[in-house]
């Protein structure tokens, strides 16, 4: 005779243990689920998803009406249990139905924590919870403009943003002084605030609201301080509590979760609650990885296989908004035991931060990349020892190999570990799918075994054990949009802005039918670049899709001030520009005067008042240290003075920069020449490399320093310095057409191939095709603070600009 199993709560922690029941010991329950909502199970996560247009209710479901029948589940939907009686172990629901148990489990999850505001009753004011108040959001935006949304958390701003597609305005509202308080240290909460901001929200920070105003319907909401937001809808996402009601009715201990100890188990023997209701160690979780395993314990308690039971989770979130990457795990916030590495990338608004505690990693938190996402918080659940290898861990091995990364790091995993927190999928779940199912891409892995399927942070993990099992050669890679607003490619997107003739973004996301009319911070400046590139006569730069730097033709610092670099062509000046550059920087009090690793000088701590003014007394061009385009020509002495030299690598190289500056280029390039091979001037790796040997020059393309060090490749050997600039700005303009934006020269090469760059620059017309090209696109190019020194409207357009970035 079977044993009876009762779950109350038909969401996703309670049948999610229910399945790994099933696989563990399919004939042991006779099992019935009681669950409020009239659906089948579904995913909670991807409502985000569902109001922002990317995903369809049956996209959903996570176990159809047929998957109870076909495991013999006899469900109740629509219906609320609303006693147990713990003593004749019964449970009553409110359609009249008594049903006894054996083994209860209760996992009820969580209820939006409701401001008790005067007026929080009026219509219009709802909570983001379940399929109801989607729907709810969905209707309303048909007839409704503006909404306002409480809570500037991950459930706030995913409501922000699936209400601006569905063409909204939409206002946050957030008590703290800056957004994702409880995720987000202040760097990334303000880049992230910024993103949003661009994509259309509006934000109100320390903001705490008073009373929500309107007749019947809400018309908006009135704040402590007296000012008002109008608003036709009033979203609530201010944390959740959990939904002990039950349980409290039932005896059941509870504190702020129904207590349980490392089995699950409550204080009431055969009764045991998991998900956001339960309450272990004093912590009720918020979200779905802890609560799966949770889940996992509890089917081997009531499947009778042995477990150590649950020691409580390290927690990991990813904002789910196209378009913005933001990561957070563990411990990100700094204190007294922990130091901390960080990188912030102005260029391409990229921050990272990993806190380490006692040699270990004990969170992090990534905005812009989170391609580390998984391989930190891989780390930080193994609690491996990381001591003297703290910078390794942000910028990677470099191929030192002593920190574990990509398919290394997937192998020495346990077949148990999960991979994908959101669907609880482990490890083994994938190995097994790729062995048993052939799954070769990280498509066939998500619609085999969901992983990668909610939030879709673990997609490089899952492209880790592809490669792990398969080796790269067997991974099928599967296309990528450029951004989170598109599915096209790059060579897609530049396709259709050829042949359709389109010369502004808004033509390309509209006709190309972006799944948001305004973009991302990714997608912008790369179809500014492109159309660029492609129309270098018609196109207008649109100036506001540039990074901060680059609208203020200088480098932000981490204090707010600027440092400023002006050209010396090739590292060579003069004692009246030295003078000059002196006068200057005592003139605007610039604080630091620094020698840059490019050769020129930079002056380090000037006020975005004073840019303009600087550049005015400077009277030399800009040295683009801030720029997507060619950045310095390196040089050494060459023979003009230094005994080995066989060519003037001064000349060469001053002649290389005055060429090729101002040029628009996917990213920034980095060019030397050295008069000999003792390559003084570290050509090789550059990303254009020239090194003068007897009778003529190598050419060498692909270098980079920085994080990722390559040595260049040989790209050709020539005669005469007419030689040099062809292929030099034949390989630049090559690069132009057909690299990804914001990729560097040394990526661009090992993705293209040397043989593929070879074979389009060896023909002479090609190469001379190519030279035409950027010669016509260096022709419109024009030096940027002269011209807004020059004229008046750029002159103000920069003020303004210069105003707004610094908010
Ligand atoms: C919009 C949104 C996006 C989210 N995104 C993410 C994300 O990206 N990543 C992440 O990890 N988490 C996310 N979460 C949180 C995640 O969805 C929850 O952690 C998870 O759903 C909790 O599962 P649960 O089973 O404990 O509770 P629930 O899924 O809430 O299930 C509980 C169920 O029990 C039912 N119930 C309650 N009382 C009774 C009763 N007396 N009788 C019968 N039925 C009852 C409820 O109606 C409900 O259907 C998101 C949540 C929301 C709302
Ligand atoms: N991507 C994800 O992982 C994801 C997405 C959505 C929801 N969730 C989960 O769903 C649950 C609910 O999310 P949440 O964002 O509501 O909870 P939360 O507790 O994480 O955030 C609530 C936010 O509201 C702010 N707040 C509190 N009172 C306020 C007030 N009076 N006015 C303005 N702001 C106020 C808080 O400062 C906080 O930042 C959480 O457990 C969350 O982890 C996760
Ligand atoms: S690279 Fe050769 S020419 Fe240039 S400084 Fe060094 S030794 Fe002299
Ligand atoms: S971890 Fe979110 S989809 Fe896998």
């Amino acid at each position: 005779m079977k044993k009876k199993l009762v779950l109350i709560g038909n969401g996703m922690a309670g049948v999610n243990c229910v399945e790994q029941i099933l696989k563990l010991a399919p004939n042991r329950y006779d099992i019935t689920i009681f669950g409020s909502e009239p659906h089948p199970n579904y995913n909670r996560i991807l409502l985000s998803s569902v109001l922002a247009g990317d995903a369809d209710m049956n996209d959903i479901v996570i176990n159809s009406r047929e998957w109870y029948k076909q495991n013999n589940i006899t469900l109740y939907t629509g219906t609320t249990v609303n006693g147990i009686d713990s003593s004749r172990k019964l449970v009553s629901a409110d359609n009249g139905v008594s049903v006894p148990y054996d083994e209860l489990i209760v996992a009820t999850g969580s209820l939006p924590f409701m401001l008790p505001l005067p007026g929080a009753d009026k219509k219009g004011v709802i909570a983001f919870r379940d399929i109801k108040d989607c729907e709810i959001m969905m209707e309303t935006a048909k007839l409704y403009k503006k909404a306002v949304v409480i809570g500037g958390g991950l459930l706030g701003l995913e409501a922000a943003r699936g209400l601006l597609n569905l063409n909204m305005e939409v206002s946050v509202v957030h008590i703290h002084k800056y957004l994702m308080e409880r995720q987000l240290d202040v760097t990334a909460a303000v880049m992230l605030q910024k993103e949003l901001k661009q994509q259309g929200m509006k934000f109100l920070l320390e903001k705490n609201t008073e009373r929500i105003i309107g007749i019947k319907r809400a018309t908006g909401v009135r704040f402590t301080d007296g000012s008002e937001e109008s608003a036709d809808l009033v979203v609530m996402a201010v944390g959740i509590r959990p939904n002990v009601q039950l349980a409290n009715r039932s005896r059941i201990e509870i504190n702020r979760g129904i207590v349980v100890n490392d089995y699950l188990e409550t204080n009431i023997p055969h009764i045991y609650a998991v998900g956001e209701c339960a309450e272990h160690r004093g912590i009720a979780y918020g979200l779905v990885a802890p609560l799966y395993e949770q889940g996992a314990v509890l089917a081997k308690r009531l499947a009778g296989v042995d477990t150590e039971g649950y020691q409580g989770s390290v927690v990991s979130t990813k904002l789910k908004v196209s378009g913005v990457d933001v990561f957070s795990a563990g411990q990100f916030t700094d204190s007294e035991d922990t130091r901390a590495v960080r990188v912030q990338d102005e260029f391409d608004g990229v921050y990272k931060k990993v806190v380490i505690k006692n040699g270990k990693v004990a969170g992090a938190v990534l905005f812009g990349d989170t391609s580390d996402g998984s391989r930190l918080f891989a780390m930080i659940r193994s609690g491996e020892d990381v001591t003297g290898r703290e910078k390794e861990i942000l910028f990677g091995s470099g191929g030192s190999g002593s920190v574990k990364c990509g398919a290394d790091m997937v192998a020495a995993m346990k077949d148990d570990e999960i991979i994908c927190g959101c669907n609880g999928v482990s490890k083994g779940a994938i190995v097994q799918a790729i062995n048993e199912k052939d799954c070769s891409s990280v498509n066939d892995i998500k619609a085999c075994t969901k992983a990668s399927a909610s939030c879709g942070g673990c997609k490089p993990l899952v492209a880790d054990v592809l490669s792990c099992v398969l080796g790269t050669d067997g991974v099928k890679m599967v296309k990528e949009g450029i951004c989170g607003c598109t599915t096209l490619s790059r060579d897609e997107v530049v396709d259709g802005i050829r042949s359709m003739r389109l010369t502004t973004s808004k033509e390309v996301m509209n006709v190309m039918e972006w799944s948001h009319p305004e973009g991302c911070s990714k997608c912008r400046p790369a179809l500014n670049y492109y159309l660029g590139m492609v129309w270098p006569d018609e196109h207008e730069d649109e100036k506001e899709s540039r990074f901060v730097n680059e609208r203020n033709h200088a480098n932000i610092q981490k204090d707010g001030t600027y440092s400023v670099v002006p050209r010396i062509y090739g590292g060579v000046t003069t004692p009246k520009d030295l003078k000059r550059i002196a006068e200057v920087a005592e003139k605007y009090d610039v604080p630091l005067v620094k020698i840059t690793g490019g050769q020129r000088i930079d002056l380090l701590g000037v006020r975005k008042q004073d840019l303009p003014h600087m550049w005015a007394d400077l009277d030399m061009p800009s040295g683009y240290a801030y720029g997507k385009t060619l950045r310095t020509v390196k040089t050494c002495v060459g023979s003009t003075f230094c005994r080995f030299g066989t060519q003037d690598a001064i000349s060469m190289g001053i002649e290389m920069e005055k060429r090729f500056e101002r040029l628009s280029t996917p990213a920034k390039v980095k060019m030397a020449v050295s008069g000999c091979p003792r390559n003084c001037a570290e050509a090789t790796i550059k990303d254009f490399g020239v090194v003068a040997i007897d009778g003529g020059w190598e050419l060498y393309v692909g270098g980079n320093g920085g994080t990722k060090v390559r040595a260049c490749d040989l790209l050709s050997k020539v005669k005469t310095e007419e030689e040099v600039l062809e292929w030099t700005g034949a390989y630049l303009q090559y690069y132009r057409e057909t690299g990804k934006y914001n990729e560097r020269t040394a990526e661009w090469l090992e993705r293209v191939g040397l043989d593929t760059i070879k074979a389009a620059l060896e023909n002479p017309e090609d190469r001379l095709a190519l030279v035409e090209r950027i010669e016509h696109a260096l022709s419109l190019t024009k030096d940027p603070w002269k011209e807004i020194i020059e004229t008046d409207k750029l002159r103000t357009a920069f003020d303004s600009l210069a105003a707004s970035s610094a908010q």
